[in-house]
């Protein structure tokens, strides 16, 4: 079906992007037994740099197995699943954690490889339920009424559907058509991320996460070093007044990857990227005729400390597609239609309302500004190494609280 024809017709939902969000939205369609449409800007098969979201947690896999018998386990494959993770303060390990095996046949309770392997796969199981692409169509304006959402791609096609679940990414058109910005603070520093292709057989190095604190070889800033398969992510946490070209030029990451891993990684570099430390939530998670549900980036923006972007996608797209289908179920009682959406718009953003939160505590902890918070992690540092609960709390502290009870059932990732 070529996309112009495709494009005149009414579809009852329309997915925007093939991204994990869309990806798994168009999963959820399928499992529904919906047909499901996927609108995607970049070409088929555009390879992207860089490990990007590198971390899911087992939620995410189990979740994934559920929409895709098989997918959960494939994509637990091709991941890494370090054992150990680890602290250090000042050159001094604080903290260590080896985790048990796996039971055999089970899903892991996390793997790390690079997002694009993950996406590949979830392409791979999309065509295999019967999920339909257009690749290259790049949706321009969208304009939503009580009856429906219109779309139009940079080429003046037109797309007309019921519902739009959006998962657009971060400058989403949806979410400028829903008239939702983005609400919420970046970190005043900016945080350096390196993708080093791995060298097992030369340079073999323990597959362990570890987080340095005031790493005493790169001037007191905090390191994370995260192995994932095929590689290694480093992120160091650059001070406010720091250059970040000092770090990302080829001389600076030859300078400075040596001080923090065998000398041989300088010459390792895959990928390089900065970001600031993302808190934000959009205003609304969909528009004022409840037909367009904001999901994943599209939706809202975490640093990768707890991996909260990707993890929280799958359920954001799972939900979306949920309430969608109570909405066409409800049909013409637009009152009960409309209120399918907007439980799913306010659950959702409580539970990134909640996100945010735990990663506005893990920046804290990383940039430790006030003056009892930095007395407390140096106390900590001081009596880890015999009081195990406080080198717990200090490994623990970079990534956020950990799911409580409350925020699991709010399933907040
Ligand atoms: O371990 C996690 O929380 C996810 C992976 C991660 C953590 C911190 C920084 C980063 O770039 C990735």
């Amino acid at each position: 079906m070529s996309a112009s024809t495709d494009s005149s017709a009414g579809h009852p939902v329309l997915v925007v992007g093939a991204g994990p969000a869309g990806l798994s939205a168009a999963l959820a369609l399928r499992a529904a037994g919906l047909p499901a449409v996927v609108l995607e800007r970049r070409t088929e098969g555009a390879v992207r740099p860089g490990s990007r979201a590198a971390y899911l947690h087992g939620a995410s896999l189990r979740e994934l197995e559920r929409l895709s018998p098989g997918l959960g386990h494939e994509v637990a494959g091709r991941g890494l699943l370090w054992a150990t993770k680890r602290s250090y303060w000042a050159g001094e390990e604080i903290y260590a954690r080896t985790y048990p095996q796996t039971a055999r046949g089970g899903l892991p309770h996390f793997t790390s490889l690079p997002q694009v392997i993950t996406e590949d796969l979830m392409v791979a199981a999309c065509r295999m339920q019967g999920v339909t692409f257009h690749w290259d169509v790049e949706v321009a304006s969208a304009r939503s009424t009580a009856e429906g959402v219109l779309l139009t791609d940079s080429a003046g096609r037109e797309w007309r559907s019921d519902y739009v679940v959006a998962a657009d990414g971060s400058r989403s058109v949806l979410r400028a058509a829903c008239g939702s910005p983005l609400e919420g603070p970046r970190s005043p520093n900016t945080f350096v991320v390196v993708d080093l292709e791995d060298d097992p057989e030369h340079h073999p190095m323990p597959i362990e996460r570890t987080f340095h604190y005031r790493h005493p070889d790169l001037g007191g800033r905090n390191v994370l070093t995260l192995p994932f398969a095929g590689g290694w992510r480093v992120d160091v946490n650059l001070r406010v007044d720091d250059d970040p070209m000092r770090f990302l030029s080829p001389e600076g990451l030859r300078r400075w990857i040596p001080r923090v891993l065998p000398e041989a990684y300088g010459e390792r570099v895959r990928w390089v990227s900065t970001y600031r430390f993302a808190q934000q939530v959009a205003a609304d998670f969909t528009d004022a005729h409840r037909r367009i549900l904001l999901t994943g980036e599209a939706s809202h923006l975490f640093a990768p400390f707890g991996a909260r972007g990707m993890n929280s996608s799958i359920p954001d797209a799972v939900r979306a597609v949920g309430a969608v289908l109570q909405a066409l179920e409800a049909g013409r009682d637009r009152a009960a239609a409309g209120a399918a959406v907007s439980r799913f718009a306010q659950e959702r953003k409580e539970a990134a309302l909640y996100n945010r939160a735990c990663a506005g505590s893990a920046l804290d902890h990383m940039l430790a500004r006030s003056p009892s918070l930095w007395l407390r992690q140096r106390a900590a540092a001081a009596v880890a190494t015999v009081g195990r609960r406080a080198g717990e709390w200090l490994d623990s502290a970079p990534y956020g609280p950990k799911l409580t009870a409350r925020g699991a059932a709010r399933s907040s990732y």
